[in-house]
């Protein structure tokens, strides 16, 4: 299987890296979580996975092409991002935000995607965020933006989909549904690669996990075998044991 090959990624703003020469592998098809502490440079990395943030060097391949390299059209139909708390200030509907993730499938005058509405129509269902096609974007509350959000980065049929923190702002059965539609992506092929705060969550549904400290990559690897109590304690300076959910007999942390 091939997978999402992550070479020394470096981002610096001045003289400081933010993200300090990170490699590793996100299997096809897979879920990679991303965990660290606040700060350590989750976000910055994901957005320069998706080329939104310039990075000073490295390079992201698939098959051995540097996404990095390809034209922001090309690249929007192979990748996409849903952002933590992404503002959204222009007074569009949900509808016509979630149309913009067809803009990469248009031709460069527009047109040329005549399965848009249909595309659209069940990116919305399938984020759950139907009911806000009609509603202006900027009067939604944080979690409703986030599923009109994710539901943009569906219509753009990406094979890469990066979120960052998908569970914020979401109640505990959205939580839940996403949890759920994220394993569906990734049975339909989709290689997902998610910056977590929750490392339950992420010790239960994720194939392979990277641990950031620092902007560096701390360890790499299969999600139980890497998030270790001891490394736990580490990088979160926090005393941790790894239970099971008595509902679902997946991994839990316990900390304290
Ligand atoms: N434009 C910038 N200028 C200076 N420092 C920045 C800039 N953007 C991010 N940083 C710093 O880079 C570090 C990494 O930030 P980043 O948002 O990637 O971390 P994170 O792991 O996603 O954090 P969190 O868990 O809090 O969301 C932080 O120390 C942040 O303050």
């Amino acid at each position: 299987m091939t997978a999402v090959e992550v070479r020394e990624l470096t981002v610096r703003v001045g003289d400081r890296p933010l993200v300090d020469g990170v490699g590793f592998d996100a299997p096809e098809g897979g879920f990679t979580a991303i965990v660290g502490p606040n700060g350590a440079g989750k976000s910055t990395l994901l957005r320069a996975v998706a080329g939104v943030e310039h990075a000073a060097s490295g390079m992201v391949l698939l098959g051995g092409e540097d996404l990095l390299a390809l034209p922001r059209r090309q690249r929007a139909r192979i990748l996409a991002l849903v952002e933590q708390d992404a503002t959204t200030e222009l007074p569009l509907t949900g509808r016509d935000v979630v149309r913009l993730g067809r803009s990469p499938h248009e031709s460069l005058l527009g047109g040329g995607d005549r399965d848009a509405a249909d595309v659209v129509a069940a990116a919305l269902e399938r984020a759950g965020a139907t009911e806000f096609a009609t509603r202006d974007v900027t009067t939604l509350s944080g979690g409703e933006r986030q599923r009109v959000l994710l539901a943009r980065a569906l219509a753009q049929q990406p094979r890469i989909l990066l979120l960052d923190e998908p569970t914020n702002h979401l109640d505990l059965a959205a939580q839940l549904d996403m949890v759920r539609l994220v394993g569906e992506l990734v049975a339909e092929g989709v290689t997902v690669i998610a910056a977590l705060h929750d490392l339950s969550l992420a010790a239960a549904h994720a194939d392979a996990v990277v641990v950031l400290a620092g902007g560096r990559v701390a360890a790499h690897g299969a999600t139980e075998a890497t998030l270790t109590p001891d490394l736990i304690h580490e990088v979160f300076g926090v005393r941790a044991e790894w239970t099971r959910n008595p509902i679902t007999g997946r991994p839990l942390l316990a900390v304290g």
